[in-house]
C-alpha cells in the first residue's frame, strides 16, 4: 500500500561543532494517492523532508522508499531518473522560466526524458488542460497572473505519468483566494491519483488534505485526520 515508506530518516547539517538535525528521525507511511499536509514552524524541516522524498537531497541516516524505490544507496544517476519521470516538485517561488512559453516550460521535463519535441508539446498541452489553463500555452510567464504561472507549474509538475507532486509552500506567494484555487487543484490532482505531499504553514490549507502531519524540531509531533480523509468528506 505505501508509496511512501520513511523509516528513522535523519538529516543532520554541520560538523560535529555545530550540528543541525534538520530531520530528526522521521518514522512515517504515505499510501498511494494520498494527499498528506505538513505543517509546523519555520525550521521545523519540512522543507529538509521534502527533499529526502524527491530525492534532492540524502539522508544521513535511516531507509527512504519511493514508489517502490529504495532510495537509500541510489546512484545518482538513477536517482536523477527517478526525479525526472516520477516525482514533479512546486516551490513557493513561481520559478518557471520566463523565456519559455507556458507549454514550453510544461515540456521540459518530458523532452528531458526522451519525448520528441512535437509529443512533448502535445502532452504539455494536455497537462495545462488538466490545471484550467487550456489555450494558454502559447503565453509567457510574464502574461498570466501569479496563480496561472503556480498552475503551470502544477501542470509541469505532473506531466507525463508521474504520481508524485510534492509541493514546498505552493500558495506562499500567491493571495488567499489564489491560494485556495491552488489547493483546491491539488486536491483534484489527488482525487485522479496522484500522491501529493505539501508543506503549508496555512492551516486553512489543512483542510485539503487526508492526514495533517506537524513537524516539530525535526520530529513527527503529531498527526491528525484532515477535513478531506474519506472518513472526513464524501467524495
Ligand atoms: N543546507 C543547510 N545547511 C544547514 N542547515 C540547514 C540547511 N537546510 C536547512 N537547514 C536547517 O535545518 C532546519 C530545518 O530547515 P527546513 O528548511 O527543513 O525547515 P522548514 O520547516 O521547511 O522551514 P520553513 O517553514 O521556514 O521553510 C533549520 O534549522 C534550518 O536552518
Amino acid at each position: 500500500m505505501a508509496g511512501i515508506r520513511i523509516s528513522g530518516v535523519r538529516r543532520t547539517y554541520g560538523d560535529s561543532g555545530s550540528k543541525v538535525h534538520a530531520v530528526n528521525g522521521v518514522d512515517l507511511e504515505i499510501a498511494d494517492g494520498e494527499f498528506i499536509a505538513l505543517m509546523g514552524a519555520s525550521g521545523s524541516g519540512k522543507t529538509t523532508l521534502l527533499n529526502l522524498i524527491g530525492g534532492l537531497d540524502r539522508p544521513t541516516a535511516g531507509r527512504l522508499e519511493v514508489l517502490g524505490t529504495d532510495l537509500t544507496g541510489l546512484p545518482e544517476e538513477q536517482l536523477a531518473a527517478l526525479r525526472l519521470t516520477s516525482v514533479g516538485f512546486v516551490f513557493q517561488e513561481l520559478n518557471l522560466l520566463p523565456e519559455l512559453t507556458l507549454r514550453e516550460n510544461v515540456a521540459l521535463p518530458l523532452e528531458g526524458a526522451g519525448v520528441p519535441r512535437v509529443e512533448a508539446v502535445r502532452r504539455a498541452e494536455e497537462a495545462l488542460g488538466r490545471v484550467g489553463l487550456a489555450g494558454l500555452g502559447p503565453r509567457f510567464p510574464d502574461e498570466v497572473s501569479g496563480g496561472q504561472q503556480q498552475r503551470a507549474a502544477i501542470a509541469r509538475a505532473v506531466v507525463g505519468e508521474r504520481r508524485l507532486l510534492l509541493a514546498d509552500e505552493p500558495t506562499g506567494a500567491l493571495d488567499s483566494a489564489t491560494g485556495t484555487q491552488v489547493m483546491q487543484l491539488l486536491r483534484e490532482l489527488c482525487d485522479s491519483g496522484v500522491t501529493v505531499v505539501v508543506s503549508t504553514h496555512n492551516p486553512a490549507n489543512a483542510q485539503y488534505a487526508d492526514r495533517v502531519v506537524r513537524m516539530r524540531d525535526g520530529r513527527i509531533d503529531g498527526i491528525t485526520t484532515g477535513a478531506s480523509s474519506t472518513a472526513g468528506r464524501s467524495r
